[in-house]
């Protein structure tokens, strides 16, 4: 079981009042590191009780010895140790509700047969109404074949779920989009693309989540060419977007110009390539990407088309070697690859002023605590550090607008639209060195994010309904 640190366990114990104290309990979980938080009584009894102890611990790692001494202490049987997060993971995180309620007969013949035949023909009659008269207007799949969860890699679609679900959520919580989580049990690209193209009709949009490289490429290439509504593979679009933002406001802190600056990219998957792509668009110059066997080159034909186009795109000097090595005089380090790749003797390597901004999730390249003073700006995706460039600054906001507009695609100004839109919430005034990047909470992102969205997809024709708030503007 994996706990975050200053977490907090359920310990659910029986207590045989005769032969132990609550006050003796107290007092061993005390000495043990914990601290008993709440108590909920579950089953009371004279003779044997049963009880939830909520006991916060400054340290995950005590949670093992704490648990032993419960358990050999005489007169309690300890039935279970539950961890918070897996408690608010029971039965999943998300569930289906009725818009309208069916109260009797004359109800139940709108919602279903026979008024809703009515409803049937006339989409049958035009195919478009269904993004009016369904769910479609508000709904996206998120859709993962578990071969790329976060920085865990190839996980398989039953543990991406939870990964899933959470997107749903942060769509709903954030942006009002109602999303459904899909984890498919295959790996093949074309049958991905098949059932993703049977299921557009009960959907608005795509969302593809955690599919890895260079499999991801092809399927949203194919899915947006051969569907008419927006499919977007976040771990590319919606990265490059956020990072995009955080890149551009922390060289206003370190006074560097996009054109003059080097930077290194490691993990050149769907995350890296999409990220890169947009950072030349920006106007980067010079770009090197990493992956597990070094520098990207010109000299090396990969069996990755996508690399061998990313090496005639980027790394001018056509540098070799390993990370330790072309790090050497980067201004910037972004890194979409694993856990502890970067070190700090690395970062000395590096320019003055350092921007790190280690994106690896659940865990970055590099600590906050291992980077220290030596970086001048620290980003990861988490949300406990400073600065989370994490895509849910960019997807609620950009499906919103993507719906709300009914957008056949997210084109690529849509998504320059969305990072400016993330950047500019952080005024003159407010930026710095810890905050180059307005919280998740800030509830300007989507509202921004949308209306930058939705005004390309209208100048660039691609809104195939103006939203109220946009229409009669002059
Ligand atoms: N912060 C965010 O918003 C955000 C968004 C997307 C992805 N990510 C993170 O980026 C990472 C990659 O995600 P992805 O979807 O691109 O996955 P991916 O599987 O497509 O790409 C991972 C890449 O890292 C490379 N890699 C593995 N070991 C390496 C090493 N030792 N040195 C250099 N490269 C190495 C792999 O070969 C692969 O090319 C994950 O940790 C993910 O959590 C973060
Ligand atoms: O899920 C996240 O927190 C961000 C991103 O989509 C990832 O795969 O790491
Ligand atoms: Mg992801």
């Amino acid at each position: 079981m994996r706990l975050e640190s200053g977490t907090s366990v359920i310990m659910r114990v029986e207590m045989d009042k005769q032969a132990v104290t609550f006050g003796e309990l107290v007092s061993l979980i005390g000495r043990q590191g914990g601290d008993i938080v709440a108590i909920d009584v579950i089953q009371p009894g004279r003779r044997t009780e049963i009880r939830d102890l909520t006991v916060s611990v400054a340290e995950p790692s005590v949670i093992g010895a704490l648990s032993d001494a419960v358990r050999a202490m005489k007169g309690i049987r300890l039935i279970n140790v539950s961890d918070r997060t897996f408690l608010l993971h029971l039965g999943g995180k998300i569930q289906i509700r009725s818009k309208v309620p069916i109260k009797n007969r004359d109800d139940l013949s709108r919602v279903y047969t026979p008024g809703v035949a009515n409803v049937c023909m006339a989409i049958r009659d035009d195919v478009n109404k269904s993004h009016s008269l369904t769910i479609r207007r508000n709904t996206v799949a998120v859709v993962s074949d578990g071969t790329a969860v976060l920085g865990l890699g190839d996980i398989g679609p039953h543990a991406a779920m939870p990964v899933m679900e959470g997107k749903a959520m942060l769509f709903k919580e954030l942006a009002g989009v109602d999303a459904f989580p899909i984890c498919l049990d295959t790996k093949d690209t074309e049958e991905i693309i098949a059932i993703v193209k049977a299921l557009a009709p009960t959907f608005g949009g795509i969302n593809l989540e955690d599919i890895s490289s260079p499999r991801c490429f092809e399927i949203e290439r194919r899915l947006k060419e051969e569907l008419d509504i927006p499919v977007f593979h976040d771990d590319q679009h919606g990265t490059a977007v956020v990072l995009l933002a955080g890149l551009v406001n922390a060289l206003k802190i370190v006074g560097k110009n996009i054109a003059d600056i080097k930077v290194v990219v490691c993990g050149i998957g769907a995350a890296g390539v999409a990220c890169s792509r947009m950072l030349l668009a920006a106007g980067v110059t010079r770009l090197v990407g990493v992956d597990k066997d070094g520098a990207i080159h010109r000299d090396e034909h990969y069996g990755n088309e996508a690399w061998n186009e990313f090496a005639r795109l980027t790394n001018p000097d056509n540098e070799k070697g390993r990370l330790s090595e072309v790090i050497a005089g980067a201004d910037v380090f972004i890194g979409l690859s694993r856990p502890r790749l970067l070190h700090n003797e690395d970062i000395r390597k590096m320019n003055s002023d350092p921007i790190v901004f280690a994106m690896a999730n659940p865990d970055p390249e590099i600590s906050p605590e291992e980077a220290g003073s030596s970086v001048r700006v620290f980003a990861t995706g988490r949300s406990d550090y400073p600065n989370q460039l994490n895509n849910v600054l960019a997807f609620p906001g950009i499906f919103r607008g993507a719906l709300d507009a009914r957008a056949r695609t997210i084109s690529e100004s849509m998504k320059l639209a969305a990072a400016h839109a993330i950047a500019s919430i952080v005024t003159p005034d407010e930026l710095n060195e810890e905050y180059i990047i307005p919280s998740v909470f800030n509830d300007k992102v989507v509202p921004a994010v949308r209306r930058a969205v939705v005004q390309e997809a209208i100048n660039e024709g691609i809104a195939r309904k103006v939203p109220s708030d946009f229409r009669n503007l002059d």
